[in-house]
């Protein structure tokens, strides 16, 4: 395959499926390692075809700010597999681009916002979760004898509900079953994605006739059909409460007063029932996985270090006393801030980020990018770049702190949200979630291995975004 001039470095492939055959022997288990491997040989900035796409890989911190920063670069590739997902249209925030991702994002963050994202006036609700959760695991701690809990999937039900009442003014039992089942169809969304493959433009006929091209690239998105239908009837229910702007006390309220003043008004919105479907769908697949991810990965690095769960233990102590970890104590947290820091760095649930998209050509770090790339971000490589952190694999919160352990230091190569016009749209709630939820469990409970059996392990499991195994710890309540 003839390359463009001034194309970046990288490996040469087949006709029509480009480098794609050989693209795991680099690493056959992890697609994001596969990449940083490449980059070891080629450079930070690596080109390649992926069937007949133009693909570029970036693994330096320069490179990937770079690429955040370049509004050239902020577009998204229109994958096969969004398509599906969003009735063969692009619709969402995720993975639209131009003036309808600009109209559509900032309405979107504008409502949560007020609605509370990020905001102590919804800490209450918050609290009642944290609160629920803990309860949860007591009882299931005091119903073994040896005090054994399986804390698979248990940080899923209290994430959601919270970001839930912010869309739909609603929250679930955590046992009600049919909430389990959306849940669990998110993730086998999430888990069965190729971070990488799943971006190959595959025509629509091929992807719907052929089983082996669905399962190469990773396409479950059959499965997001109940998650719509249950996303549709709350709509219609709201339809019919018809709650003016003035009432309207949720996100949904005030989508669809925008929806019925724009149809009066505009002939071509974009605000249809459909693309909020969509937005719903990415909000709720976005914030469920990522969330309730790094809850997870935080609570297993928190099981293998012991003595690091011990010393973050004191200080929530001496900060709190008796009392539950609340958002005002978080700026005296400094030992807990940086140990949750830490946990993201060591184990990003966003290694690919989200991939970007040349809407038009463009230079990076000095090489010509063709309008129509796609554009991997290894987000995994910028936080674990030895060339920048000291044993990068070592879980060290002291990393993120000044010399007498007093404030929390604020890295320029520590963007788990990314930067730029991009930038996770959660990052806000979910930074309150993360915080919330693991300094309470930790405030009440140690957490210790199960004597006999191997440590939970850190092994990420792939898919768009990667996910935590499900785990089990002793639990202990502290006085
Ligand atoms: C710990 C949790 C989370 C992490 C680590 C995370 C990380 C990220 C990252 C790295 C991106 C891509 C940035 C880019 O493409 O350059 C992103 C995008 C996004 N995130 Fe998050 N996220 C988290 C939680 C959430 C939550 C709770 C929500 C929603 C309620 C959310 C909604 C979104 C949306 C809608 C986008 C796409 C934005 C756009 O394309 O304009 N995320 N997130």
């Amino acid at each position: 395959v003839k390359r463009p001039h001034n194309f970046p470095p990288g490996p040469r492939g087949l006709p029509l499926v480009g480098y794609l055959p050989f693209l795991s022997s680099w690493d056959p288990q992890y697609p994001h390692r596969a990449l940083q491997k490449m980059s070891k040989v080629y450079g930070p900035v690596t080109g390649f075809y992926l069937g007949t796409s133009t693909m570029i890989s970036v693994c330096s911190h320069e490179a990937v700010k770079e690429v955040m920063l370049n509004e050239n670069l902020n577009g998204r590739p229109h994958s096969s597999i969004t398509l599906a997902r969003n009735f063969g249209e692009n619709l969402g925030i995720m993975f639209i681009m131009g003036q309808f991702w600009q109209e559509q994002r900032r309405f979107t963050m504008r409502h949560l916002r007020d609605l509370g994202f990020g905001k102590t006036s919804i800490e209450d609700q918050m609290m009642g979760e944290v609160g629920d959760l803990i309860k949860d695991i007591e009882n299931k701690s005091q119903s073994d004898k040896d005090r054994v809990v399986d804390l698979k999937g248990i940080f899923q039900v209290s994430v959601v509900n919270i970001l839930w009442a912010i869309i739909a003014g609603e929250r679930f039992r955590r046992d009600d079953p049919k909430f389990q089942e959306l849940l669990t169809a998110n993730e086998q969304v999430f888990r069965a994605g190729d971070p990488v493959r799943g971006n190959i433009p595959v025509p629509a006929f091929i992807l719907k006739h052929s089983r082996l091209v669905r399962e190469f690239i990773g396409v479950k998105s059959e499965m997001t059909e109940p998650i719509k239908k249950f996303i549709q009837s709350t709509i219609d229910d709201h339809q019919l409460s018809n709650r003016s702007v003035d009432e309207a006390r949720d996100f949904i309220d005030f989508y669809l007063n925008e929806m019925k003043k724009q149809k009066a008004e505009n002939p071509y919105t974009t605000f249809t029932n459909n693309q909020l479907v969509a937005t719903i769908t990415d909000l709720f697949g976005a914030g469920a996985e990522s969330t309730s991810g790094s809850i997870g990965f935080a609570m297993i690095h928190l099981i293998r270090n012991q003595e690091v769960q011990r010393k973050m233990q004191a200080e929530l102590d001496q900060v709190c006393g008796e009392y539950v970890p609340t958002l005002n104590h978080r700026s005296s947290l400094p030992y807990t801030e940086a140990v949750l820091m830490e946990a993201q760095r060591c184990s990003t649930i966003a290694p690919f980020v989200v991939p970007h998209f040349a809407v038009k050509e463009t230079k990076l770090q000095g090489y010509t990018i063709p309008k129509g790339s796609i554009v991997m971000l290894n987000l995994d490589a910028v936080l674990m770049d030895d060339e920048y952190w000291k044993e990068p694999e070592v879980f060290r919160p002291e990393r993120h702190l000044n010399e007498d352990g007093t404030k929390v230091i604020k890295s320029d190569h520590f963007y788990p949200f990314g930067i730029g016009k991009r930038m996770c749209l959660g990052d806000s709630l979910a930074k309150n979630t993360y915080f919330l939820f693991t300094a309470a469990l930790i405030k009440k409970f140690r957490f210790e291995p199960v004597q006999n059996e191997p440590l939970p392990t850190l092994d990420p499991i792939n898919g768009f975004t990667v996910g935590y195994s499900g785990f089990k710890a002793v639990v202990v309540p502290r006085s």
